[in-house]
């Protein structure tokens, strides 16, 4: 399937919060929505995922409209053809992680087995095929993140979305982590989206970064321009830490 391009424009209202966020990401590309708390990104997110209908705008995968509020037409998540890891991987605890990763591929209806040989060739993949047969409580963090990554990509997802990827990991394992994923994630090719609160994610994993506050745009650009020609003092602050670290 050749990967195609995420267009958007998401308006969505939370109670009093409205979100306004156009997206457009290029094919093999990622980019990071970055913001504090509060500013939209788990809103974006979770429209981007079909989970939040928008209140105007549209979303396109190259020629797919998932979503077009004039025309009346929404996709629900499970047909939407994307890929969602959510902060706490939302792993199934009674399931091992090689029936996490085939659970997607039975639900439409691959046969049991099937899906099973499939989910252990992913995780030989990615380098977990010593632990199909293990529960997700018994995986490490960057080991449970992995499956969940494994378990949204044997579906050959259109978009790829990740929510807060490195929350769940704790801050000695979080850039040894970082960087397995940037790797990973190159190895898909696809397009992504990621959301986090944490510039140094979005400096490590994005090709673009988008700085989201109180549901709009604040500044949008490669991380080195955004290091380099902050628009306001807050987007200085966020990549303050990286001025110098970045060619
Ligand atoms: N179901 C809801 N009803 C009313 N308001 C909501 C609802 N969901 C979110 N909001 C509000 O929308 C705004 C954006 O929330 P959102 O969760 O998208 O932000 P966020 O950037 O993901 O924040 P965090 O980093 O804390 O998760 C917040 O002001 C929140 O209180």
């Amino acid at each position: 399937m050749t990967t195609p391009a995420l267009d958007a424009h998401l308006v969505a209202r939370r109670g009093d919060f409205r979100l306004d966020l156009r997206l457009r990401v290029p094919r093999h590309t990622i980019t990071a929505i970055v913001g504090p708390n509060g500013s939209g990104k788990t809103t974006a997110l979770r429209t981007l995922a079909g989970l939040i209908r928008p209140d105007a705008g549209h979303i396109r995968v190259g020629d797919r409209v998932l979503d077009d509020v004039e025309a009346g037409i929404h996709v629900p998540p499970a047909r939407r053809g994307t890929g969602v890891v959510f902060q706490d991987y939302l792993l199934f605890p009674h399931l091992s992680a090689a029936e996490n990763v085939a659970f997607g591929l039975a639900a439409q209806g691959l046969p049991h087995r099937e899906a099973l040989e499939r989910a252990r060739a992913w995780l030989d993949r990615i380098d977990l095929g010593a632990l199909a047969g293990v529960r997700p409580g018994l995986l490490s963090g960057g080991q449970a993140q992995r499956v969940a990554l494994a378990r949204a990509l044997i579906l050959d997802p259109a978009v790829l979305l990740l929510d807060e990827p490195m929350a769940a990991l704790d801050v000695t394992t979080r850039q040894e982590v970082r960087a397995e994923l940037g790797s990973r994630l190159r190895a898909f090719g696809g397009t992504t989206v990621i959301v986090t609160h944490d510039p140094a994610d979005a400096l490590a994993l994005a090709d673009e970064i988008v700085v989201l506050a109180e549901g709009g745009v604040v500044q949008r650009g490669v991380p080195a321009e955004l290091v380099a020609s902050p628009v306001n003092a807050y987007v200085e602050s966020l990549f303050a830490a990286s001025r110098g670290g970045i060619a």
